[in-house]
């Protein structure tokens, strides 16, 4: 290869040095391969032409060949325009221009065949093209190149400063002139031929200027492919290094406390999926790595029966665990719940918050340090410098996405060696998405409810139907169940959204009145105490109505609540709206979620609420959300670089996802160093790409 990639954007013809600014500030393109892996997020097809008398009304980008037998001005005023006849063998048509007619005058060559290009009006019974894209047909088929023409990410956007669509293809076109379109392979000759994958100049070709639609989506399959198994491949070395380096305090056996619990206080038997999940944390526990596991399960699918005996196994083996938690709610009813089951066992249990008094929290941290302390269960609290453990052997954490890598990191660091790790989430992450965001955990997954669960029964509501709703709670209360209302809270519009609580809280306080209803209200902004005072009169049924805020979205669990209204549902997201339906449905008794909205709906609102009412299942819940929302929104991943995909999609990729999996994962079973000859192409690649750190930075 003669030109060098890592060649300033700057050096290419045509760029110049405003050009070349604008590249690097809007779009991010520094060199040459910044500029090759530019990829065109769609492509307008023009191997087709049309004959005038095929046109359909509002036809959208559509190339005739004919040309222009005159010109005249039409209109008055601000609807004074340049009007050109047009005609082929089939027809006539207008083409039309608002703007610039001098220039556009003296450019035209009537009589002469053009190939004019735009989107098709039907406007005074007759088809007329406004402002069409024109080329002299002669000039046109000289450049074949155009035969799809690709439109650039961002050009709308940087068009007024000079970046258009057009420029870009221009100097795109002057890339593969001064590169002669050679550019160095980077998948092995191996996988190219047992996947029948195009080489990469020819790919890189077809993505810019495809010729049809077939050999762009050969271009596109091999370029998604490279790109998703260049990151399963980083995600897997991350994963063995991590494996060989990191020693894991084995826990050698199973104990009395497990045991008896197992045997004596277990307070139901544990469904299919809980055993086998135990099983695999138990392995994991066992080995001298140290365990880095994602557990998944739907909402109340019994994560915390699993991490409490997994916490067991910790303290048989002369170790301390700790759980945290995302939120002071979440704290304390996982400290209450295994409260109860610590004292049968005679295992001292303590919790740590934001508002743990000086004089308890100065207590915890002796008993934590001479190891008196078995369990710590908490917020961030935990994460405290002053927080030292004698010898912290696990660590849940609950939640995860709250908390993110960096803190999950931070807890290793409580210990010589790094605590076994068990992250719980309620939310479910598709597979697909798991094995890209989360390759550096082994994952377990409890897909199957306690036994005698009711699936909620989901209903959307408008709120002109509010009395019905308020009769069906006045009958379910009667029935002693209890009810949960929920109201939106968006953090940018805090103040309103609390206006909206209030007023809700007002008006079901009219509607439901003391003394035959009592009324929790649960809101971000009242002290840790009297959330928890609020919440614990609702915990022990003094209250029936929870009126609140998403506070209670995550883990909150009162088997006896059997309703929960969403108010304003449509400003809810679809993992959100689930983890809060999660919240009833725990107990025996049937359960309803009503969904309740104004009138007016967005095509996404409408789907989400569809959803909702059509399935309880989370992960197809889960998968929708991710179409919806795309990855990027989903669970944080935001910083995750996930969206730094270049031409893959995690949800319509997924296919292609697990081909680069499996064949990442064969290659370095084959060759866990990529020594082998067969292999040094994938080395280099890898090393390069290894360089760029956004692409890669989201791994911890
Ligand atoms: N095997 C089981 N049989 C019967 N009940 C169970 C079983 N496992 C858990 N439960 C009960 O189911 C309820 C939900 O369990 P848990 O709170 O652990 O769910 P979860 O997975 O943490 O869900 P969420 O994320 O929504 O909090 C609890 O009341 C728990 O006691």
């Amino acid at each position: 290869m003669n030109t060098n990639l890592q060649t300033p954007i700057d050096y290419l013809k045509g760029v110049g040095p405003n050009r070349a600014d604008l590249l690097r500030q809007e779009l991010g393109i520094h060199t040459y391969q910044d500029l090759i892996n530019l990829f065109p997020n769609r492509y307008i097809d023009r191997t087709h032409y049309y004959k005038i008398n095929q046109l359909q009304r509002n036809n959208a980008d559509v190339q005739i060949i004919g040309s222009i037998t005159g010109l005249q001005e039409a209109g008055q005023g601000r609807s004074k325009r340049l009007v050109g006849t047009f005609k082929d063998d089939t027809g006539t048509m207008e083409l039309v221009w608002f703007r610039g007619h001098k220039w556009i005058r003296e450019g035209i060559k009537l009589n002469k065949p053009y190939v004019v290009f735009g989107k098709t009006n039907w406007f005074n019974g007759k088809f007329s093209m406004p402002h069409p894209e024109m080329e002299l047909l002669e000039d046109h088929q000289k450049n074949l190149q155009r035969a799809m023409q690709p439109i650039y990410p961002s050009t709308e956007k940087l068009s007024n400063k000079g970046i258009t669509n057009r420029v870009i293809i221009k100097i795109m076109q002057q890339l593969f002139l001064e590169t002669k379109g050679r550019f160095a392979e980077t998948l092995s000759s191996h996988l190219l031929q047992e996947l029948k994958l195009i080489d990469k100049s020819t790919a890189l070709f077809n993505i810019h200027f495809p010729k049809t639609q077939e050999l762009l989506a050969k271009a596109q399959y091999r370029l998604k492919f490279e790109e998703l198994f260049y990151i399963q491949l980083q995600l897997i070395i991350k994963n063995l290094i991590h494996k060989s380096k990191i020693k894991g305090f084995p826990f050698t056996h199973v104990g009395d406390l497990f045991n008896t619990f197992f045997n004596e206080h277990l307070p139901f038997e544990l469904t299919d999926a809980q055993k086998r999940v135990l099983k695999e944390i138990r392995a994991d526990l066992g080995s001298n790595a140290q365990m880095n596991r994602l557990l998944q399960g739907d909402v109340g699918s019994g994560k915390t029966i699993v991490a409490f005996m997994s916490m067991l196994m910790a303290l048989d083996n002369g170790f301390q665990a700790c759980l945290m938690a995302p939120t002071e709610i979440l704290s304390v009813q996982h400290y209450n719940g295994l409260y109860e089951l610590c004292k049968q066992l005679n295992i001292s249990i303590s919790l740590l918050t934001g508002s743990t008094k000086t004089s308890e929290r100065k207590k915890i941290h002796e008993s934590l340090e001479n190891g008196e302390l078995n369990i710590l269960i908490g917020t961030h609290a935990l994460l405290e410098n002053k927080v030292k453990f004698k010898n912290l052997g696990l660590a849940i954490i609950d939640e995860q996405h709250r908390f993110g890598v960096a803190q999950r990191s931070k807890l290793w660091h409580k210990n010589t060696s790094p605590p076994h790790i068990l992250v719980m989430t309620a939310t479910p992450i598709p597979r697909t998405l798991a094995m890209s965001v989360y390759g550096d955990l082994d994952i377990s997954v409890i897909d199957e409810l306690p036994p005698g669960r009711k699936s909620v029964k989901t209903v959307h509501r408008y709120d002109k139907n509010r009395l019905k709703v308020f009769k069906f709670i006045r009958d379910e209360i009667a029935k002693g169940r209890q009810v949960y209302i929920v109201y939106p809270l968006i953090q940018e519009s805090e103040a309103m959204d609390y206006k909206d609580l209030m007023d809700g809280y007002e008006s079901i306080a009219r509607d439901f009145p003391l003394p035959d209803y009592q009324i929790s209200i649960v809101h971000g902004k009242m002290k840790p105490a009297d959330k928890d005072y609020e919440m614990q009169r609702f915990i022990k049924g003094e209250t029936q109505i929870m009126v609140a805020t998403t506070v209670i979205e995550v883990g909150v669990n009162v088997p006896n609540a059997s309703v929960m209204i969403i108010e304003s549902a449509e400003r809810f997201g679809l993992s959100q709206l689930h983890q809060l339906r999660g919240r009833v449905g725990r107990g025996a008794e049937q359960s309803y979620c009503i969904l309740m909205t104004g009138h007016k709906l967005s095509n996404d609102s409408k789907t989400r609420l569809e959803t909702m009412v059509r399935t309880n299942d989370g992960f197809e819940i889960a998968e929708v959300d991710l179409r919806l929302r795309g990855p990027g929104d989903l669970m944080g991943t935001q910083q995750s670089g996930v969206l730094n995909l270049k031409i893959a999609d995690i949800v319509k990729d997924k296919d292609i996802l697990q081909l680069a999996r499996f064949h990442a994962k064969q290659v370095l079973n084959k060759d866990p160093n990529l020594s082998k000859d067969t292999n040094q192409v994938i080395l280099h690649t890898y090393k390069q790409l290894s360089k760029y750190k956004n692409i890669w930075n989201y791994i911890s």
